[in-house]
């Protein structure tokens, strides 16, 4: 469990994060989202004693992470996975690491296995693995304690299609094991996938906590989507729909549908005597709810005048 209390940060007038409080429980996927800036990795090096906190606090089961008497058995993280020394070996990260915290030296090759490194790729210095492996062995140190409480940053940056797979699948299994996994990503397809819970932080504050699928049915409508062989013809049929009060939106042969279902829409189509090829429902995404809560809060929004960060 990860306890946020009143948790602040301020790096002189940027305050990174603004009084955030929030629990993190064990059993599921929490997946951290925000906007560049928006505080994500401050909070997560709060919660790890890597930077201190202005006010407020971060708990890893009831106690500061400074406080922890065997900090690599209670949380696990994968912050930057590019901080391996270049020269030293995979595996004499892991034994070092272990070895410092108390790990017992058998223990590296079941994380490596964990994570399907085989010996070869372990073999090679920092500066020779790809992303990919470097990630595993990021994953791999962070499992070396099996702790039940774990922070990822980002850990699908960089992968390939088989790589975030398999994040995905892994993550999915720590939380089935009952671990508390905490998870961010700029990628939402890949966070509606993964997710089971989802907290979004926009300019350091607190945006939205809740199960995923609660955010992205709160998020904008789900659509319709009409696409007809004469576009022409669709007119009689925006005109209808718009009558009834849908919000109708024309692309080319196309005519995208809100306020109005897939059944009423091909019965106004055949009343008005438009022939249709497709009528499909537009899934409503994360994406799209993830866009719709954090509009005021990027960093940079493109369109904006005056520059700047606001
Ligand atoms: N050491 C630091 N000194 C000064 N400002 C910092 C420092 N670390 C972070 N910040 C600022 O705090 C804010 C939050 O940054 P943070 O990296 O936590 O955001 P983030 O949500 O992780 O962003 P991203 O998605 O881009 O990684 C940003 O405005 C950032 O510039």
């Amino acid at each position: 469990m990860i306890t946020l209390r009143g948790l602040t940060k301020r790096f002189g007038p940027t305050t990174a994060v603004d009084d955030l409080t929030l629990d993190i429980g064990p059993g599921q996927v929490t997946g951290f989202l925000g906007p560049n800036g928006a505080g994500k990795s401050t909070t997560m090096r709060m919660v790890l004693g890597l930077d201190r906190p202005t006010a407020g606090r971060a708990l890893v089961d009831g106690r500061p992470y400074r406080e922890l008497r065997h900090p690599l058995y209670q949380v696990g993280a994968l912050l930057d996975a590019t901080g391996i020394h270049p020269a030293r070996s995979g595996r004499a990260h892991l034994t070092a690491t272990a070895r410092s915290n108390g790990v017992p030296a058998r223990r590296v090759d079941e994380v490596l296995d964990l994570v399907g490194l085989d010996g070869r790729a372990v073999a090679k210095p920092g500066r020779a693995l790809s992303l990919g492996m470097a990630q595993r062995l990021g994953i791999a140190a962070a499992l070396l304690g099996d702790p039940p409480v774990l922070l990822l940053d980002e850990p699908v940056n960089g992968l390939d299609p088989d790589g975030v797979r398999w994040i995905r699948r892994f993550t999915r299994d720590l939380a089935d094991e009952g671990r508390t996994v905490l998870l961010s990503s700029h990628l939402m397809s890949e966070m509606q996938q993964t997710a089971d819970r989802v907290v979004v932080l926009g300019r350091g504050r607190l945006i939205a906590d809740a199960p995923l699928a609660e955010l992205i049915a709160a998020g904008p409508a789900t659509a319709v989507r009409v696409r007809a062989p004469e576009p022409a013809a669709l007119t009689a049929l925006h005109d209808r729909l718009a009558a009834e009060g849908a919000t109708v939106t024309t692309d080319g042969d196309a005519l995208t549908v809100t306020g109005s279902s897939a059944a009423r829409i091909g019965d106004l189509a055949y009343e008005v005597g438009v022939r249709v090829h497709e009528l499909s429902p537009v899934a409503a995404s994360l994406e799209e709810a993830f866009l719709e809560l954090t509009a005021d809060s990027v960093e940079y929004a493109a369109g904006r005048t005056g520059g700047g960060s606001r």
